[in-house]
């Protein structure tokens, strides 16, 4: 049946047509990414990575799975896997329809403009304020921007959901818990496992103590907020969500809550963290001198209409974005043709940022070099803003792009008007990819950076 399929014809390996069981071996041991990529230097922009798997690296592809119809096509049930509380969210939700509803009820939170106003800009500010200050506590001395950044982004997203009730983690040593039972764990196997075998899985979790749960410490906080009668915020997204209580439950506002945490903050602060790094290797000094001059020649201007800042940010995402790994879509009825051939019906079809970034050379020339100023270019720009998969495209991207990028440029703009960073000498921590289940961290969760004042500043 495999041989007569339509895929047989893609170019691809020969084990992918005869079994998917080498995909699996592949995803259990955290090569999926790399594989992938090196079919694609292999065989170009689609390879079959299964009999019923293919993967696609074009504008083309891009637009038909993701934008076609405004939301591309639906999500396979990889993504039952995000669901909290037994209950779904706008991430964790396959078929259109719904996510469409979901989304309108909350969706403004999310806008630039929404994102841009001062009282959320001046409460992301005094977060990027208090990291400076936790770095820099002891003079001369490195710190785990690791652990810090993802502080960082915890705090900023609770911000954004419950403020007033938000995490001060950066500060306090008891909302610094979460971050740790948050970010630590190793997600890759267990929910590797709870795909592919979901029943034994089930029947695991249920003897395992509730002790042991992933996030049960945060999960609590997120529901004693949702729970709780005390307003926050009108800019909140809580505020929003509480407002619609004649159509959702207090369990779907907690699922929804919990997935905009649990999405806000291993993204951005390993994003933070990878980029923070590479600025501060010793072939990044020219890098940062740019980025400080501009910052302090341009103190007024607000961080949004700083180009070289903004280079330096889409150059980190690109590099090293922090969900470079396949988005996983299932073909719709009838089938679809994607980058001229014919896909059947119910096919898993995905793209991933990893080779989006890096494969074609005539769009990112030298792909492996950190290079901010193709940014600024203006032959290539479409091209190069089409291929920018970092946060996805289409009615199922990234709700919280326009937060991150804010939470980026603030801590960037704190830090580099200021300090200068080189990476601790005695650094051993591996800063390598190491692939999670959908998104990528530094290998050993630990970065050791030193921050010195510039005489003047
Ligand atoms: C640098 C930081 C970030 C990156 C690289 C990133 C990347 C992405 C990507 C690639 C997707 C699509 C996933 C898929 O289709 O499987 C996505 C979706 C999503 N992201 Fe982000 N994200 C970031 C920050 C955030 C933040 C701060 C939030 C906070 C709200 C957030 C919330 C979400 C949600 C809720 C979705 C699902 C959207 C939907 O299906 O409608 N993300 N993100």
């Amino acid at each position: 049946r495999n041989l007569r399929s339509p895929l047989a014809r893609l170019p691809g390996p020969y084990i992918s047509l005869v079994s998917g069981l080498y995909l699996v071996y592949k995803e259990y041991t955290r090569q999926r990414r790399l594989w992938i990529h090196e079919l694609h230097l292999k065989y170009g922009p689609i390879v079959r990575l299964s009999p019923n798997e293919v993967s696609f690296a074009s504008w083309d592809a891009i637009k038909e799975i993701y934008v076609s119809g405004g939301s591309g096509y639906d999500k396979t049930s990889f993504y039952s896997l995000f669901e909290n509380f037994g209950t779904k969210n706008v991430f964790s939700m396959l078929d259109k329809g719904t996510h469409a509803v979901a989304k309108r009820r909350f969706i403004d939170r999310y806008n630039k403009s929404s994102v841009m106003q001062p009282d959320v800009v001046s409460g992301i500010r005094e977060h990027a304020a208090n990291f400076m200050s936790k770095c820099t506590e002891i003079s001369g001395e490195s710190a785990n921007i690791y652990l810090y950044l993802h502080c960082y982004a915890l705090d900023c997203i609770t911000y954004h959901l419950f403020h007033p009730h938000g995490l001060h983690s950066l500060i306090d040593a008891a909302d610094r818990e979460k971050v740790i039972e948050l970010s630590y764990r190793d997600t890759l196997k267990s929910q590797y496992f709870q795909y592919y075998m979901p029943t034994l899985a089930a029947i695991l979790s249920r003897l395992k103590s509730r002790r042991h749960r992933r996030g049960d410490n945060a999960a609590s906080y997120v529901l004693e907020r949702v729970r709780d009668h005390a307003e926050t915020e009108p800019f909140t997204v809580l505020r929003k969500l509480k407002a619609r209580r004649d159509v959702i439950g207090d369990l779907s506002i907690a699922s929804e809550c919990m997935d905009h945490l649990a999405a806000g903050i291993d993204t951005t602060g390993d994003a933070l963290c990878f980029l923070v790094h590479h600025l501060s290797l010793p072939e990044s000094a020219p890098i940062q001198r740019k980025l400080h001059d501009e910052l302090v020649n341009h103190s007024g201007d607000t961080f949004d209409d700083l180009p070289y800042l903004d280079a330096v940010v889409k150059e980190g995402l690109r590099c090293f974005t922090s969900i470079p790994m396949s988005l996983p879509r299932k073909v719709p009825r009838d089938g679809r043709t994607i980058e001229g051939v014919f896909i059947p019906a119910n096919t898993i079809v995905s793209c991933q940022a990893y080779t989006l970034h890096r494969l074609d050379e005539e769009v990112f020339p030298n792909p492996e070099e950190f290079q901010p100023e193709r940014w600024l270019e203006s032959t290539g720009v479409t091209a190069r803003n089409q291929m920018f998969f970092t946060f996805s495209a289409g009615g199922r991207a990234c709700i919280g792009k326009h937060l991150a990028m804010l939470e980026m440029k603030l801590l960037l703009q704190t830090i580099y008007s200021s300090y200068s960073t080189k990476v601790c000498e005695g650094m051993t921590a591996s800063m390598e990819l190491d692939d999670q289940i959908i998104s990528s961290r530094p290998k050993d969760q630990k970065c050791a950076i030193v921050f010195e004042r510039h005489p003047h500043s």
